[in-house]
């Protein structure tokens, strides 16, 4: 049986109404695809505190979670991804990718240019119907 996994996914706008997005790095799993940021949820973690620890360790930087946006689950060959977007607000420090190749803020309408992670798909076209 393939394992699920619980992620937590970060959707942080800037001042210009544009959005966080990630290029995970080549030695990541799912290299040279974008994401919003984030990571798995740990035992006895709420979506909160996770995707406000997994921002602090990628990105070194806080956010303030306030609500789940969206989720969605895809089968990936090996594992079940369960990805549960949020809405973010950075409070303190300047996003820097520790683990990602590269961070670009995208204008809602622009997010469809990019090469998305499977699991984000539905929720990259549910930002932009915002
Ligand atoms: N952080 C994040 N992960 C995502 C997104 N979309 C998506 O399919 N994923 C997948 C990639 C990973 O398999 C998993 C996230 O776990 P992780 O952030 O700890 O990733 P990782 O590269 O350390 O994973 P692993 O190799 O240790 O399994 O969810 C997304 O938007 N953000």
């Amino acid at each position: 049986m393939k394992k699920t996994i619980k992620v937590v996914a970060a959707i942080i706008e800037n001042k210009n109404n544009e959005i966080l997005c990630a290029l995970r790095s080549p030695n990541m799993s799912l290299p040279n695809l974008w994401e919003f940021p984030g990571g798995k949820v740990e035992e006895g973690e709420s979506l909160f505190e996770a995707i406000e620890r997994e921002i602090q360790e990628e990105l070194s930087c806080n956010v303030k979670a306030s609500n789940v946006f969206a989720e969605n689950t895809h089968e990936y060959e090996k594992i079940i991804v369960n990805l549960i977007g949020m809405k973010c607000e950075l409070i303190d420090g300047i996003p820097t990718p520790n683990e990602h190749s590269k961070l670009v803020y995208l204008s809602k309408e622009s997010l469809n240019s990019l090469i998305w992670a499977p699991a984000d798909i539905p929720i990259v076209e549910k930002i932009m119907k915002k």
